[in-house]
């Protein structure tokens, strides 16, 4: 299996404090990788560096081939943030058209990305009286309708109900399974079974990467939350 992204020795300062301590890991292609870990614990920094708009200390970062934010790499790479980046002032159709216009993509893969976030019902309401749940999930169809071989998603389920989460999980694995490469952010536990990887850090150094089977025979639990304290407690341990 080739990688999408290699991350080497990587090593980011924010605000005089180091942020991420010689972090290296890889991200299959085709897969959905989960990054998970504790408020704090540097996911936001990671994907930052992926984009290639996080100021780097050291170490290197290549993505599809290329050192991470080269030109070349814009319309390969998709990116949702944390907060929504959408326009209030139109409608949820036409984010999804302008970002489609943008991609140089049509009105019908700007429609079928609103049907894919679930959002084909609220395509004519002004994203301004949406709730955040649900522009969050504009700014997702924003992202899809480039068609992106990498995407990456900065806790996309946050706010959003079972049932919603269940769905759009199932559509990461299906654009997983179509080719596209996803990373997705989350410190909720249970989303992690979903992941075909999983990559978690804890206060900017990373604890585990391997499948969620990996990580509970290792951790000899069936509980990912309990695999993932087995993890730290192992970790205090030997540091101490
Ligand atoms: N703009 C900034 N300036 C200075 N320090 C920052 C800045 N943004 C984040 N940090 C610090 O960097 C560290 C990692 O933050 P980051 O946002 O990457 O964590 P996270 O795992 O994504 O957290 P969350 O789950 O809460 O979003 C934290 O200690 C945070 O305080």
């Amino acid at each position: 299996m080739t990688d999408a992204v290699t991350v080497e020795d990587l090593v980011v300062d924010r605000g005089h404090r180091r942020v991420l301590h010689a972090l290296s890991c890889a991200v299959p292609a085709g897969r959905v990788t989960g990054l998970l870990g504790p408020s704090g614990s540097g996911k936001t920094t990671l994907l930052r560096a992926l984009v290639g708009v996080q100021r780097v200390r050291s170490g290197t970062v290549t993505v599809l081939g290329e050192p991470a934010g080269s030109p070349g790499l814009r319309a390969r790479v998709g990116y949702v943030t944390q907060s929504p980046s959408v326009y209030p002032d139109l409608t949820v159709r036409e984010n999804a058209h302008y970002s489609a216009a943008l991609y140089g993509r049509g009105a019908r893969e700007a429609d079928d990305a609103l049907v894919a976030v679930g959002l084909a019902d609220a395509a004519g309401q002004l994203v301004a009286d949406l709730s955040g749940g649900q522009r969050g999930r504009v700014s997702l169809a924003c992202a899809l309708v480039g068609e992106p071989e990498l995407l990456l998603l900065d806790e996309p389920t946050v706010g959003l109900d079972p049932v919603l989460r269940v769905e759009l999980w199932t559509r990461f694995a299906e654009l997983a399974a179509a080719g596209t490469t996803l990373v997705v952010s989350s410190h909720v536990m249970d989303e992690a079974g979903r992941c075909d990887r999983l990559l978690l850090l804890r206060e900017g150094r990373l604890l585990a990467d391997a499948t969620p089977g990996e990580l509970r025979d290792d951790a000899g639990t069936h509980d990912l939350e309990a695999a993932f304290l087995t993890l730290v407690r192992r970790g205090e341990r030997v540091a101490a």
